[in-house]
């Protein structure tokens, strides 16, 4: 049996460089680990990934040979290292020096075991002391160190947002999110869930809005928490829980959701409709319509109808037929970084370019399958204007025929929700409705 930082280094290894996801890598490993060596194992993993940049740049000032030269094991040992001593409230600064020394070792790197001695050690001993580049002189190199956020993010969100509103983005992106659960309604009440969680152990807390959103206050793994298999809930970040409700469906309405897998929105709707009704619920991946129909069978929906459809293409036979379309569209996802640490490390700037192109074709081809009066959301879960308002405004100017319809919280008929500012994830919602001929 491996022991955690063992464990943490590999995947670490494996997010970092070879574009692992680093929840699906822990999920695998965590079977195998009691819960407090999953716990360690976890905040050593996402903790480093979160905070590669910063650790590079504070491991490099003790190193005479750049850490990006050396093999990537022994890169990953000295980040781990790193980032105990450097972020890590419970581990004492000696015991991460001792431990990364024995996993140099072990990972066959004895040679160098002094200097993973001595350059944690180092790191150790100027603690208050560390520096960083001079904000007056270079502020996108300051902000991109210190929170660790690749330059290109940086230079985007000061140009749409601001200093203090980017700085404060940045701080909130590295906060660990909390795990929020939708109940599912259909089976049972917000209530009777938080009863059955809590007589089970869990700590459990109501939200505030929306009515079936749930937070988890004290759980060990979500596997272990009662109701899965009985499908009592999903998990769902409380933004995401938004957009099924500015839908806002009716029993009986015909719903098209465009970009529906795994169905986390789509299944909401379907609560919503009293599994009353019917949901086209198309994706352009087989393997994902998969996803939709185990959620529905787990939660017990009946409503909703996988399709394998390109949404830039909808059949001309949906035309005008839809009293409901959700476009939850294909997009960056920089407003999930506090969920998925590595999207920062992952994605270059180049890859947002073609992402507008593609959801103004998608919201094209949606449009035409609105009902008169019918109504038309766009949702993203990013922080970008190209993919946000830019569509947005682009829609309003070019199909005069939808009007935008503003919700309570977005008097303007479309919200950038922040995680710095909502807690949330970063989301973007807009909604029209199309006129009654
Ligand atoms: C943001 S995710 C949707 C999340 C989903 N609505 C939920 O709440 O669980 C976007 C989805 O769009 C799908 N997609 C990408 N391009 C598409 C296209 N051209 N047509 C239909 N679906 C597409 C992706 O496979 C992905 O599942």
């Amino acid at each position: 049996m491996k022991e955690p930082r063992q464990i943490a280094v590999e995947i670490v290894e494996q997010v970092l460089w070879q574009q692992a996801y680093s929840n699906l890598t822990l999920n695998k490993a965590a079977s195998a680990l009691d819960s407090r060596e999953r716990k360690l194992v976890t905040e050593l993993v996402y903790g480093t990934v979160k905070y590669y940049l910063a650790l590079a740049w504070l491991l490099n000032q003790f190193l005479s040979k750049p850490l990006e030269k050396m093999p990537h094991r022994l890169q990953a040992i000295l980040l781990v290292g790193a980032y105990q001593i450097v972020k890590s409230e419970r581990i004492p600064g000696p015991a991460a020096v001792h431990t990364s020394v024995e996993l140099a070792k072990k990972n066959k790197f004895t040679g160098l075991a002094g200097l993973v001695n001595g350059v944690l050690r180092n790191l150790l001993r100027n603690q208050g002391n560390w520096s960083w580049p001079d904000r007056n002189q270079d502020l996108v190199g300051y902000l991109s160190v210190f929170y660790s956020y690749p330059r290109w993010l940086v230079q985007l969100w000061l140009k749409e947002l601001g200093e203090e509103d980017t700085e404060k983005l940045l701080a909130a992106g590295n906060n660990i999110p909390p795990l929020t659960l939708r109940t599912n309604t259909l089976r049972l009440t917000r209530a009777e869930l938080v009863e059955r969680l809590q007589a089970a152990g869990t700590g459990v807390k109501e939200l505030s809005w929306p009515p079936e959103g749930v937070e988890l206050t004290d759980f060990d793994l979500l596997t272990r928490i009662p109701g899965f298999a009985e499908g009592w809930w999903l998990v769902q970040d409380q933004a995401s829980m938004q957009v099924a409700h500015v839908v806002a469906p009716l029993p009986g309405m015909k719903v098209l959701d465009t970009c529906a897998a795994p169905g986390g929105k789509t299944t909401h709707l379907a609560q919503l409709m009293s599994d009353q009704g019917e949901i086209v619920a198309c994706d352009i991946h087989p393997h994902k319509l998969k996803l939709i129909e185990d959620n529905c069978l787990r939660l017990g929906i009946k409503s909703i109808h996988t399709v394998l459809q390109d949404a830039t293409a909808l059949p001309s036979a949906w035309h005008n037929r839809f009293d409901r379309v959700l476009v939850d569209a294909p997009c960056s996802g920089l407003g999930v970084i506090r969920r998925r640490p590595e999207i920062r490390w992952q994605k270059a700037a180049a890859d947002l370019k073609s992402l507008p192109e593609l959801q103004k074709r998608i919201l094209q081809a949606a449009a035409a399958c609105v009902a008169p009066g019918g109504i038309l959301v766009y949702s993203t879960c990013t922080i970008n204007r190209q993919e946000n308002q830019e569509v947005a405004r682009w829609f309003g100017e070019n199909f005069p025929e939808f009007q935008l319809l503003p919700w309570e919280g977005a008097p303007a008929g479309e919200i950038q929700l922040l995680p710095h500012r909502e807690n949330s994830d970063g989301f973007f919602l807009a909604r029209w409705r199309k006129e009654d001929k």
